[in-house]
């Protein structure tokens, strides 16, 4: 039976993955020395087991090295393999040197990924100029898509809805999860010019759109929330007035989620991906099998 590890045991995946793997709780001491340096204890003994790390990486700067640390310390205690659960992969957005000498953070982060584990397991990594994890990944990395959780969400709320996808990337998975839930949908066009600075603009909405009255914005992350304040805006201008937002990844970059909240949301609906106070939709079911199929490819690999 696997180890399933995380540095972060209140994480909202780890019980329903313990749950449903089904895997053996790997026990570690982690804390912090008084200047802050990272001690690691693994407890449970290691040596030929495969090893799964549940791990948050949003604010991967401080996350980062402890999750090093302990792939790093199951290795060297005789781990058979150590594999990565990130739900929320981070460091996609640098894809490419937008400006010249800007460090390629996404490429950086992947080649130091790719040292430290096996496999990796992931959900709607932000694929947007990179086409595949395999690009910058040279460990097996999964990308699974959110839309099956997000599908189920609008299926059970059983309210017709335009879906409304900000801009061209979501194109993606708003059309595919429209043609899913019969539902009619658009895709918006934004042009970006900083982190917090953005504008969405919405085709013509027909009549028979607008005479839904009720709309549910569908991205892959929110982070400083302005992508979805624009579209909320412009939503409002063409006279929605019931308008819910649906994500997969909730990062709620500084108060993002008050300011959505205080711009008319009326149900704002993420995964549970990362830790968080907004309403969730459960990532568990999609990741169990991937998990299962890595560990039967490693086996295959190592001819067991
Ligand atoms: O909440 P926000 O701070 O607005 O960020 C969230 C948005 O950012 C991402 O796209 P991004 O604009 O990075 O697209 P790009 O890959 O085209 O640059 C993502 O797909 C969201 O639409």
């Amino acid at each position: 039976m696997p180890l399933l590890f995380t540095l972060d045991p209140a994480l909202p995946l780890f019980k329903p993955l313990y749950d449903g793997l089904p895997a053996e709780a790997g026990a570690l001491e982690y804390r912090h020395f008084p200047d802050g340096e990272t001690y690691l204890r693994v407890e449970t003994p290691v040596a030929g087991r495969n090893c799964i790390l549940l791990a948050d990486l949003t604010r991967p700067d401080t996350k980062f090295l402890p999750l090093q640390f302990l792939a790093a310390t199951l290795r060297e205690l005789g781990a058979d393999s150590v594999g990565l659960v990130a739900p929320y992969l981070c460091y996609m957005r640098q894809d490419r040197r937008f400006q010249s000498g800007e460090a390629l953070t996404s490429r950086l982060f992947a080649r130091w990924i790719s040292r430290e584990v096996d496999w990796l397991i992931t959900v709607d990594p932000h694929l947007h100029r990179y086409h595949s994890l395999a690009e910058i990944y040279s460990v097996p990395a999964c990308a699974l898509a959110g839309a099956p959780v997000l599908v189920h969400w609008l299926t059970q709320r059983g309210e017709p809805c335009l879906l409304v996808g900000p801009d061209a990337e979501s194109r993606q998975w708003v059309e595919r999860i429209a043609q899913q839930c019969g539902l009619p949908f658009i895709v918006g066009n934004k042009e970006r010019r900083g982190d917090r600075d953005v504008t969405v603009q919405l085709p013509e909405i027909t009549a028979e759109q607008a005479a839904l009255h009720s709309a549910v914005i569908v991205d892959d992350v929110i982070s400083s929330g302005h992508t979805v304040l624009q579209t909320i805006a412009r939503l409002q201008a063409a006279g929605f007035t019931a308008i819910d937002c649906l994500a997969v990844h909730g990062l709620f970059a500084g108060d993002a989620r008050q300011r959505l909240l205080s711009a008319g949301v009326r149900h704002l609906v993420v995964s549970n991906s990362i830790p968080g106070a907004a309403p969730m939709v459960d990532l568990c079911p999609l990741l169990l099998q991937p998990i299962h199929q890595m560990l039967a490819d490693l086996r295959h690999r190592h001819g067991a």
